[in-house]
């Protein structure tokens, strides 16, 4: 029953073209007696109106129990940890899948490992120190690079030679190649900064599946050159949810610009069809027949990757051990040990012919998001079985961001990550920009939008083991925030002083002052402390969509 039927007729005229309006009036000459009558029916059929409203809410709750949905979006700058986190979510509540997929994280970390490699050297190169100005911020994708060469001291700037590094250069040379290869494999070939998946070389063709594609139209490069075997093509899956095909394109256009700015990374959207794209399907069907060796296995196909890592391993090993080496990128500030680096201590494990990643190397495989990627579980334990779980992870880098806003309307539920190891880095995107800083302005935004003033919000001030190993190493972070003034160096004040600065934001800027903020200190890549927090954060957000739909 429409509201306004029952209402009292406002005090203001009211324009007798309106028939609605004309309805409601008083009848002209109205005795006292009928105006009470008339009051009192009105006063009645409000009852009906309202207890209407409260039947049509209650079936709206109890269907959306019924579908018991929750969604989060995950947000955060680029590298703060928000794929890392969906994995997590994924090894908790559907194990089996994350395993199956383990084998096609090997490229990812094959890419990973060589690409250390390559900065390695590049950093060791001699005439580098001639363009080490502001200008020259190391701005890879997985760099650790921190800051300028401004303040450093003289011996820094002309550095330690390494003695071996002509031979170190000859031996690793087929890396060259293989980089090459691997970044080809995970990319559009059309495109100068890769944006999606796929084999392009005879060699690897033989790796995809023969799968239907069941995810998406082929990719452009399909359709124009076509594949051996009919094998469909990996593409860009941007689900369509709300989002026009001018925001697809728009996202595509500034994928593309994103390379103008000479930052040359790996961007791949993780889909279905990638994964089986190098699930190596012809050769070996799981980890367990790999293992158990009832079929031949990848490492007998003189094509694979494998082969030229394994050959290259030895002189990889030397040269991550070299004293000098190590010398020299201290000099330089490069700390590869915090990003994909941590491959560098596993060489011949990785490298080894019948290398199958383990969860911890999936974990830390660094493979960066464009588009949205949607992953669903069901809960089968606990107080929330039944609840479909619905995430998405978002690409976090600036030109990425804009594609954010359609999955507000829907959310249930953020968690935000900020790397809180980062004070002392610059954006990947803008050398001139500090990625802490940029987390809290991202924060602020967040925080403040009106549409998401009822949407739980969960805080992950994540990376504290890389925030602990810098503290340690002596780098201070009222150098970077000197906001932090004299306060002690160390962990606890330190982190402490985090939590304070983005509740404050939170508390200043939300335009729901009950919302209550839940922060939580992380190292996603820890699966056993993310697995406590992540059960947490769902009864949380689990609570907190009820009371919602209480107040709908
Ligand atoms: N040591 C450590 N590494 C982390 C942590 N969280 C994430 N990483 C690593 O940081 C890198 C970036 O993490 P991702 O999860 O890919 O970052 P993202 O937020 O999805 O980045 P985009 O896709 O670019 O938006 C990966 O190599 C992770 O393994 C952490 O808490 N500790
Ligand atoms: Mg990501």
């Amino acid at each position: 029953m429409p509201k306004a039927k029952h209402e009292h007729p406002p005090a203001r005229r009211r324009t007798l073209s309106d028939p609605l309006a004309a309805a409601l009036l008083p009848p002209p000459n109205e005795s006292p007696i009928e105006r009470e009558l008339r009051l009192k029916a009105e006063i009645d059929a409000k009852k009906v109106s309202d207890s209407i409203d409260d039947m049509i809410r209650q079936e709206r709750n109890d269907r959306k129990k019924s579908r018991a949905e929750v969604n989060v979006l995950l947000l955060g700058q680029s590298e703060s940890g928000k794929s890392t986190t969906l994995k997590q979510f994924q090894l908790l509540h559907s194990p089996s899948a994350f395993h199956a997929e383990r084998i096609a994280w090997r490229a990812v970390i094959y890419l990973n490992l060589v690409r250390s490699i390559r900065r390695i050297l590049d950093a060791l190169e001699p005439e580098s120190d001639a363009f080490d100005d502001h200008d020259e911020v190391d701005t890879y994708e997985t760099a650790a690079v921190i800051i300028t060469s401004s303040g450093r001291p003289p011996s820094a700037i002309l550095g330690t030679r390494v003695s071996n590094y002509d031979s170190y250069r000859r031996r690793l040379e087929p890396l060259v190649e293989l980089e090459e290869r691997l970044t080809r494999l995970l990319s559009a070939p059309e495109e100068d900064e890769p944006t999606h998946l796929g084999p392009s070389r005879p060699g690897w063709d033989q790796y995809a599946t023969t799968h239907s594609n069941d995810n998406g139209p082929m990719s452009p490069r399909f359709a124009t050159h076509g594949f051996p075997n009919g094998r469909p093509a990996p593409t860009i899956t941007i689900p369509q949810k709300k989002q026009s095909s001018s925001t697809i394109s728009r996202t595509r256009s500034n994928q593309t610009m994103s390379s103008s700015n000479g930052v040359k990374e790996v961007e791949v959207h993780i889909s279905k069809n990638w994964k089986r794209a190098f699930t190596l399907g012809s050769k070996s069907k799981s980890p367990k027949s790999a293992h158990s060796g009832e079929i031949e296995g990848w490492w007998e196909d003189p094509e694979d990757p494998v082969h030229t890592l394994n050959a290259c391993a030895p002189a990889m090993q030397e040269l991550w051990r070299d004293p000098q080496v190590r010398k020299r990128l201290q000099e330089k500030r490069l700390r590869l040990e915090e990003s994909s680096g941590f491959y560098l201590d596993e060489i011949p494990r990785i490298t080894a012919k019948k290398y199958i990643p383990t969860d911890p190397d999936v974990l830390k495989a660094r493979l960066k998001t464009t588009g949205v990627v949607e992953h669903t579980f069901s809960i089968s334990s606990g107080s929330n079985r039944g609840v479909e779980w619905r995430i998405y992870d978002v690409g976090g880098s600036r030109n990425q961001r804009q594609a954010w806003a359609p999955y507000f309307e829907d959310v249930n539920a953020i968690i935000f990550l900020a790397p809180i190891s980062v004070f002392d880095q610059v954006l990947a995107e803008d050398s001139h920009v500090n990625r802490l800083e940029d987390s809290l302005v991202l924060w602020k935004s967040v925080v403040s939008n009106k549409l998401l003033s009822s949407v739980n919000i969960v805080l992950f001030l994540n990376k504290v083991d890389l925030l602990q190993a810098k503290l340690e190493a002596g780098v201070k972070l009222n150098h970077y925030m000197i906001s932090y003034g004299d306060r002690p160096n160390d962990y606890e004040h330190i982190s402490k002083y985090f939590r304070n600065k983005f509740g404050v934001i939170h508390q200043s800027y939300t335009p729901n002052k009950e919302r209550e903020l839940y922060i939580h200190f992380t190292a996603v890549t820890d699966t056993r402390r993310t697995a406590t927090i992540i059960s947490t954060v769902r009864d949380i957000i689990i609570k907190g969509n009820l009371r919602n739909m209480r107040l709908v």
